[in-house]
């Protein structure tokens, strides 16, 4: 691959920002992660499907075990606002997650095993639909995993709070447990002019939106955190037309089951109590839940100390967050853990603005590559 950067997964970072895909459709970036494979040495190399992600093992010279890197694949649906000379060609998507950062270290660390071989078999795992809705669990359950299922599993996520140079990590819980959200009311439409005769959606929804505020304020434990948001509300066609439909779409997020079961059962109370108040029909679709990811306490706490006595970066030790990720489901079977990696860049996750230090790709793919070696052999 001709470079244009002088770093070569810069650019394929660069590439892969060109071609955000919507969760399983993500043709093109198979096909591109497809093709850089094909081009490297196949000897030690070998390469699976499963739907629109890749399975690829390095075979080890002596292996005793399976050390496994996963990184996601898809794009967000969000028209991006960034200065880059390289935006998505996708109109109105967007690598806003990091995804393409996550691809470009993984492909860097699995080149340089495939010249450098360790011992034990290394499994790259190209996870799709992080986003939604949720590549992991059907792919931990896939024969093709189960073939080469690792022994241990890590994964790192783009942290735009933390500077360049840092990477941060907790012994157990890192990211909460989520659900999607999705509320259907229906009503009865009619003229603005006539609302006795019609009963209105939009205003259904406007009270439903505020009682949903009041759950994890008088219904949570204070001290077991929970987030609802209501990130999108529609409903109705015009301003004279009384609304007969209207969807309210958000997620739930907690730290233990309980309130995830709580919070569920107070929306449906709510619900219920807006369909007898309003005269309407209601339904609830929690859509994709995500099971909390939880850093498996002694491989963290080693690699902590690792990092703190062998890394290139600095190590903090942070909160854990109320992010969700679908990784939640391999760190349930598999023990290992997530961190984040600095990337200071003043907007968010998720923002169109959003434009990560790429300095971070190389000394994520150095930290990484001397980790998994000294995991594998024991070589500092
Ligand atoms: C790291 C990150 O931003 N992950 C997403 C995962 C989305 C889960 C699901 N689609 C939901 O909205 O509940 C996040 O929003 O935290």
């Amino acid at each position: 691959m001709s470079s244009t950067t002088g770093h070569p997964f810069i650019d394929i970072r660069r590439q892969l920002h060109q071609i955000p895909e919507p969760g399983f459709s993500e043709f093109k970036t198979q096909r591109f992660l497809l093709d850089y494979l094909a081009a490297l040495p196949q000897e030690r190399m070998e390469i699976k499907t499963w739907r629109t992600g890749i399975l690829v093992r390095i075979k080890g010279k002596n292996p005793a075990k399976r050390l496994g890197y996963r990184a996601d694949m898809d794009g967000l649906p969000i028209e991006e606002d960034t200065t880059y000379p390289f935006r998505s060609t996708h109109p109105g998507y967007m690598h806003a997650c990091g995804h393409d950062f996550h691809m470009a270290i993984a492909l860097g660390v699995l080149t340089h095993f495939i010249h450098h071989p360790i011992n034990d078999d290394l499994i790259f795992i190209f996870q799709p639909a992080e986003e939604g809705p949720g590549g992991a669990q059907p792919m931990l359950e896939s024969k093709e995993f189960a073939e080469w299922r690792p022994d241990t599993i890590f994964a790192l996520h783009i942290a735009p709070e933390y500077p360049v140079g840092t990477i941060a990590t907790r012994p157990g819980i890192l990211f909460a447990n989520t659900s999607e959200l999705f509320i259907d009311l229906v009503g009865r439409g009619g003229h603005a002019a006539f609302p006795h005769q019609a009963n209105d959606m939009v205003v259904a929804a406007a009270h439903l939106l505020t009682q949903i505020q009041s759950i994890v304020s008088r219904n949570i434990d204070p001290l077991d955190s929970a987030v609802v948001t209501v990130g999108k509300i529609e409903g109705g066609t015009k301003q004279n037309i009384i609304a007969e439909k209207a969807r309210l779409e958000g997620t739930i997020r907690t730290l233990s089951m309980e309130s995830m079961a709580k919070i569920k059962a107070r929306i449906e109370s709510l619900v219920r109590g807006v369909e007898a108040g309003f005269e309407c029909k209601a339904t609830i679709d929690y859509g994709a839940n995500y099971r909390q990811v939880y850093n498996e306490e002694t491989i963290t706490r080693e690699f902590m100390g690792w990092v703190r006595e062998n890394g290139n970066v600095e190590l903090i030790e942070c909160r854990e967050a109320m992010t969700g990720e679908d990784f939640g489901y391999f760190l349930s079977e598999i023990p290992g853990f997530m961190f984040w990696l600095g990337v200071e860049t003043p907007y968010g996750l998720h923002h169109a603005k959003i434009e990560p230090n790429e300095k971070a790709i190389d000394i994520a793919i150095e930290l990484l590559t001397k980790y998994l070696t000294w995991k594998s052999d024991g070589v500092r």
